[in-house]
């Protein structure tokens, strides 16, 4: 959902595991045969009517978590003024006519549980000194930049369900992709890809500033980040992966000509939107095959990136910084990075992420500072007090 907008599943007709390092590339694989076969009557024919699957990817090869691709039987849809309801059924369970749409009635409103959160594998001290061994390594050519993460901890009450944590993300953050994909909960203000008719989109983030505790200094803020070297050195890289890898899939494509600076409740961004016409008929999902990882959530040069996050942070990432989002029979879809998120155990374990891009002049104690207001979206959803004092609200900033 965004901004009041987007695709809400219910039930689950099919359900496709992968993992490893074909994990995306198998699931779109699976997902073209399911698609092929199936007999879809859209009448709507706006993004995420239809039959659609959603997805939650693990962001490393040789991680332990599952990748998920999960048709539901429902899907509520609201977009362009328009709502809609689809139902899906597997051939082989259809032996009798269709009886007409009953929609279950909504989980119970409750308040936003209390889960108190803990370091978890990866105490605050060990970051610092994680940031300071990547800062060496740069220093000595071994790689530009890596992202290094942190995971919080913390126990959900078994019934206490997930609705008013996503209602809460919903409200405090309606610019960002909010989702909930098999326990993956989150709030991205990231894309990794958008395919719409022909029309692929992105759009990319790296470049961190907080935000200011009155508008003059908010205001400051952002005009630090935009004029930063580090962030927009930073930046450049991250666009440049994106464009070079979109482009053998893409016969146009453009890039905002000088990054932006995206506002949201908790920090300031830099952020480029890309634009352009798909060129080899890739879905969404093979195209957030080709992009994952970005050098937004892995680094640069991507594979000595990847073996360096696997060295120096000290915990399986999970879903954290994968794709997630949904596609559908003709391969659209939107698939945003995992971000700002949390992945809930079926035992009401929560793993909460956040990490930041690590470049020569990085400051240790700075980028720990970051994690936390990283961190404020999630740990806030779920009623935990935020990780450093809120900012104040201020009037946007043009
Ligand atoms: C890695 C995260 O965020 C990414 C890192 C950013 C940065 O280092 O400036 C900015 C946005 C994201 O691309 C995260 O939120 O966990």
């Amino acid at each position: 959902m965004r901004r009041g907008e987007g695709i809400i599943g219910i039930g689950e007709a099919l359900r496709i595991e992968t993992s490893g390092a074909t994990r995306i590339e198998d699931a779109a694989r699976a997902w073209r045969t399911v698609a092929a076969a199936a007999d879809v009557d859209d009448r709507v024919g706006l993004p995420g009517s239809g039959l659609v699957a959603f997805g939650a990817i693990a962001f490393a090869d040789e991680s332990a978590a599952t990748s998920v691709l999960v048709v539901p039987e429902i899907v509520l849809g609201r977009r362009d003024g328009r709502a809609w309801v689809t139902r899906i059924e597997r051939a082989d369970a259809a032996s009798e006519p269709p009886a007409p749409v009953e929609l279950p009635a909504p989980a119970p409103k409750r308040d936003v549980p209390r889960v108190r959160f803990d370091p978890g594998s990866v105490p605050p001290e060990a970051y610092t000194a994680a940031v300071e061994e990547a800062v060496r390594r740069i220093d000595a050519g071994e790689f530009e930049k890596v992202v290094l993460a942190r995971e919080l901890r913390g126990r959900l009450q078994e019934d206490a369900g997930l609705r008013a944590a996503l209602a809460k993300l919903a409200d405090d953050y309606p610019d960002t992709w909010v989702f909930a994909v098999d326990g993956l909960i989150g709030a991205s203000p990231e894309t990794l890809v958008r395919v719409d008719h022909g029309t692929v989109s992105a759009r990319v983030l790296a470049g961190t500033a907080s935000r200011g505790a009155d508008a003059a200094s908010d205001r400051a803020q952002a005009a630090r980040l935009a004029a930063s070297h580090k962030d927009l050195a930073e930046h450049a890289l991250a666009v440049e992966s994106a464009v070079l890898t979109l482009a053998p899939h893409t016969a146009r494509l453009d890039a905002s000509p000088e990054p932006f600076t995206l506002q949201l409740p908790n920090l300031w961004h830099l952020a480029t939107d890309l634009k352009g016409t798909l060129g080899d008929g890739s879905s969404s999902l093979e195209l957030a095959r080709a992009m994952h990882p970005t050098a937004a959530v892995a680094g640069t040069p991507r594979d000595v990136a990847l073996r360096a996050i696997a060295e120096l942070e000290g915990f399986d990432r999970g879903r954290y910084a994968g794709p997630v989002g949904w596609v559908d029979a003709d391969g659209d879809g939107e698939w945003a990075i995992a971000l700002r998120c949390a992945q809930v155990e079926p035992d009401g374990t929560v793993h909460a992420y956040a990490g930041c891009g690590i470049v020569h002049d990085s400051v240790s104690a700075e980028e720990l500072a970051e994690t936390d207001m990283k961190f404020r979206p999630i740990v806030e959803a779920f009623g935990a007090p935020p990780p450093s004092p809120p900012v104040p609200p201020v009037a946007p900033v043009e």
